[in-house]
């Protein structure tokens, strides 16, 4: 579809968006995810309407996004897909919301929810930030055309499914010079 080729072409990082329902901890891999203000710190993110876990997350009424590390990328395939239990064998802890902050992450931001606007298939949340994680040393996940990169990658001509299935199974960050 032409929508999601073009869309395709904006690289972005990947967070998990987490959050406690009554039932335990859920979260959803999710690439739309922006810094919207300063003053008030505001942040913004927009699941689809069908999302169970955001239902699920949001009579809580606080999320954490979990900024995930280029290291992460099969806990972006396990939270990238409806699941029964995305969090079997997944290292958490809670936040100051009670929010899960994963094991591993880059960084986290731990928000209270302060409107959720209705948006074509998708909502618009808008957090007030209440916490932020401290800043690990590492490189981020990507996501770019569909599939996750790396930084190399970001050169069109370079660019082919061949080289980025090797870049992908690239484990240390010695072989990313
Ligand atoms: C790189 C990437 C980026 C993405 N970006 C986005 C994005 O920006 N926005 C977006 O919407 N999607 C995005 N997706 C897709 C999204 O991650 C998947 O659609 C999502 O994982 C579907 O998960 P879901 O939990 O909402 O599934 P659903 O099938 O809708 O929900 C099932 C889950 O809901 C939970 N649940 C449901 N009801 C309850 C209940 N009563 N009590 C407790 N738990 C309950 C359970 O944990 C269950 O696993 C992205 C995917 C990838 C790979
Ligand atoms: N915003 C979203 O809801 C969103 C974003 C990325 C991926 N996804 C979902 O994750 C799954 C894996 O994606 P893929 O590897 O096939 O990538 P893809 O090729 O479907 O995605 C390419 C681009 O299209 C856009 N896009 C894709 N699905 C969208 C949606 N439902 N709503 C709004 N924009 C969307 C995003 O900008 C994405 O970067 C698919 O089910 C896809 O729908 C959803």
């Amino acid at each position: 579809m032409r929508f999601r080729s073009v869309l395709g072409h904006f690289c972005t990082g990947v967070t998990v968006v987490t959050g406690m329902s009554g039932g335990g901890p859920v979260g959803f891999a999710c690439q739309s995810f922006a810094a919207l203000s300063l003053d008030p710190p505001l942040v913004l993110f927009c699941p689809q309407r069908t999302s169970g876990s955001w239902a699920a997350m949001s009579s809580a009424g606080a999320f954490c996004v979990n900024v995930l590390a280029e290291d992460q990328r099969d806990l972006s395939a396990v939270f990238g897909r409806a699941g029964a239990d995305k969090f079997a064998g997944v290292s958490w802890s809670p936040s100051s919301t009670g929010a899960p902050v994963l094991d591993g992450a880059l960084t986290w931001v731990d928000c209270r929810v302060t409107t959720v606007h209705e948006a074509g298939d998708h909502f618009v949340v808008i957090g007030e930030v209440v916490e932020l994680g401290p800043e690990r040393d590492a490189r981020p996940l990507l996501f770019y055309r569909g599939r996750y990169a790396a930084q190399a990658d970001l050169d069109p001509r370079g660019w082919s499914g061949e080289v980025l299935d090797t870049l992908l199974t690239w484990q240390r960050q010695s072989e990313w010079s």
